[in-house]
């Protein structure tokens, strides 16, 4: 089998770097080049010495790849920077983009959630939305696939499948959500400062997170007709991990079954069995998603908790699972590794 060369743009950011340690075992991938903003011109061992032990190309601007010697890229750049980036690319290579610049197909709703017109509306009529459990048909013929968010793949792998059978009421959908501090990137921020962040614990973007706009988007596909979700954030005092506590109008054990059945099979989702819980502990560095369904104490009300890692089904896992699905590869490839515990 042939090796696909791929490059990273944005690779001394946190994903960047999940996507090198999980690609130095890829065994159809190799890493041919590696782009940095501030950071270009060093080393990814002067940037992450845990990668020290591996061969790898240094960090360059975007502009000094040499593309003839790459035939795939992810593309972990920032949001907003990354739709005229994309839009420069060599027209032969498969792209799959960990940002959210083009995850909201509608236009109007990327400039309701981002703030500014979005950039290449053409491009984005080509980009395919690429959760795999649930688009993998689509990515598989993609040129570019827009990767799901990390709160969002969290929140509504579970729901999809409920919605689609119509097992919940669409108009009582509550997910809070907690993120690892790592889902804020790896660029200063005051507020991502340990003494912001250790022994405490808050929501933040209430009523307003960008990433409702992704969830109803995908959600109302799943219902047939329009959903507003209620989402709220919450930033944990840990590296990695999100779960997601969702609240649902609908029978529990309906909801299990529904589960259970739609992701048998599926390498990374697991329906765990009636009543028991997941914690981010147990995905942390996998690409796995689990599930818990617990019937409330009120008949006809389900607890929902979902939890995987941010840096890996929530980004750079699911964009290998993406690029694995564009190449013809088996989809688990690269991302055999289970969870680190404790
Ligand atoms: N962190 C997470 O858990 C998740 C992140 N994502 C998305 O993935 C993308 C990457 O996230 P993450 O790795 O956390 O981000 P980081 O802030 O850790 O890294 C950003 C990377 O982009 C580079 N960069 C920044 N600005 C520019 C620019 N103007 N031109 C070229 N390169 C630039 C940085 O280079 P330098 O370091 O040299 O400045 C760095 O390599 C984002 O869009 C994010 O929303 C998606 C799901 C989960
Ligand atoms: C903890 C934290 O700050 N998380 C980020 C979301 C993670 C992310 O990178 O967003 P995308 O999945 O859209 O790319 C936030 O709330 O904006």
């Amino acid at each position: 089998m042939t090796t696909t060369r791929v490059a990273i743009l944005g690779a001394s950011g946190y994903t960047g770097a999940e996507l090198v340690r999980l690609l130095s075992r890829h065994p159809n991938m190799e890493i041919a080049a590696l782009t940095a903003d501030r950071k270009a011109g060093q080393s990814m061992a002067d940037v992450f010495p845990h990668l020290a032990i591996l061969d790898l190309p240094p960090l360059t601007a975007i502009d000094e790849v040499d593309w003839n010697g790459v035939d795939a890229v992810f593309c972990a750049l920032p949001h907003a920077t990354t739709q005229k980036v994309i839009a420069g690319l060599p027209k032969r290579l498969k792209i799959v983009d960990l940002s959210a610049d083009f995850r909201l197909e509608d236009p109007a709703a990327y400039e309701k959630w981002y703030g500014h017109a979005h950039a290449e509306r053409e491009l984005q009529k080509e980009v395919v939305y690429g959760l795999p459990e649930f688009y993998r048909e689509k990515v598989k013929s993609a040129r570019i696939v827009a990767n799901t968010g990390c709160y969002v793949a969290a929140a509504i792998i579970p729901l999809i499948p409920v919605l689609e059978a119509g097992l919940a009421d669409p108009d009582w959908i509550i997910i809070d959500a907690k993120s690892g501090v790592s889902g804020a990137g790896r660029a200063a921020k005051e507020a991502n400062l340990f003494t912001e962040v250790s022994e405490g614990f808050h929501a933040y973007s209430v009523a307003g997170h960008r990433h409702m706009g992704e969830i109803d988007q995908e959600l109302s596909k799943a219902a047939g007709r329009p959903v507003t979700a209620s989402f709220t954030p919450h930033l944990l005092p840990q590296n990695r991990g999100i779960l997601a506590t969702t609240y649902l109008k609908g029978e529990a054990q309906a909801i299990h079954a529904r589960l259970a059945e739609r992701f048998a099979g599926e390498p990374f989702v697991h329906v765990l069995p009636f009543g028991r819980t997941p914690a981010t502990r147990h995905v942390r560095g996998s690409n796995h998603c689990l599930i818990g369904v617990v019937a409330d104490r009120q008949p006809g009300r389900t607890i929902l908790i979902s939890v995987l890692d941010n840096l890996v089904k929530g980004a750079s896992g699911q964009a290998i699972q993406n690029m694995n699905l564009m190449l013809g590869l088996p989809e688990t490839a690269g991302l055999e590794q289970l969870a680190l515990f404790p």
